[in-house]
């Protein structure tokens, strides 16, 4: 199981994340989140990151010029959608190269059939909580509406994953596999700001399932 820890920023946290190699960082490009990467990211930094991490930009209904040029400047391997992007938005993006994650924001009437429209034209999907906020609301749904989708898009699970609800969500996955988790604010010490022992705790929680998978 994938993991993508969202939300960094600060460069002396993210050098103590990359010693955990996450599979996935996220970088908020929405200027409304208390984790919004702002003016000063530093784009040495980022472009010093192992090749094996794969750099994503999460963006709400940005317009496709911005998010390329964001693409551009700090080597973004992927971009989040986090908003009502539609099919066609995708499909554009996707034309130019992008790897494309479509977020979706799920609650216990969520309909897998519109996701159909999407399916040839993104790489992930993500599941996320609906809610007041695009995202980062640190809320999770009930994950057993998962069973009700095909799995013919791999996708990543987000909402308000923590060290709480991890073996609750592992159990699920036996049934329901997923290509990765997400998590987010739930590991911060302040916005932008992971708590890297946290962090840890996860990724051992998520190898002991894996080795005892491998076992059975
Ligand atoms: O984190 C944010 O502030 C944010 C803002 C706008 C769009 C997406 C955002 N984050 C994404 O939200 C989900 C869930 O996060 P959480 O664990 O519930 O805090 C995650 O996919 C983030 O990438």
């Amino acid at each position: 199981m994938k993991l993508k820890v969202c939300g960094m920023r600060d460069a002396a946290n993210i050098e103590a994340l990359i010693s955990l190699k996450p599979d996935f960082i996220g970088f908020i490009f929405y200027e409304k989140s208390p984790r919004y990467v702002g003016e000063e990211l530093d784009e040495e930094m980022l472009l010093n990151i192992p090749s094996s991490i794969k750099k994503v930009g999460v963006f709400v209904n940005s317009n496709p010029e911005h998010i390329m040029n964001m693409v551009k400047r700090y080597d973004l391997q992927y971009v989040q959608l986090h908003g009502s992007e539609m099919p066609d938005f995708c499909r554009v993006l996707r034309q130019k190269g992008l790897n494309i994650i479509k977020s979706f924001a799920v609650d216990n009437d969520f309909n897998f059939a519109m996701l159909n429209n999407y399916k040839p034209f993104c790489d992930l999907f993500l599941f996320d909580t609906k809610g007041e906020l695009p995202g980062g609301s640190g809320v999770a749904f009930d994950w057993n509406i998962l069973r009700e989708y095909d799995r013919e898009k791999p996708f990543l699970l987000s909402g308000g994953i923590s060290n709480e609800n991890i073996d609750q969500l592992l159990a699920i996955a036996a049934d329901v596999p997923m290509y990765g988790i997400d998590v987010n604010s739930r590991f911060e010490t302040a916005p932008g700001v992971k708590d890297i022992e946290q962090i840890e705790k996860i990724i051992a929680k998520i190898r002991i399932k894996e080795k005892q998978e491998i076992e059975v």
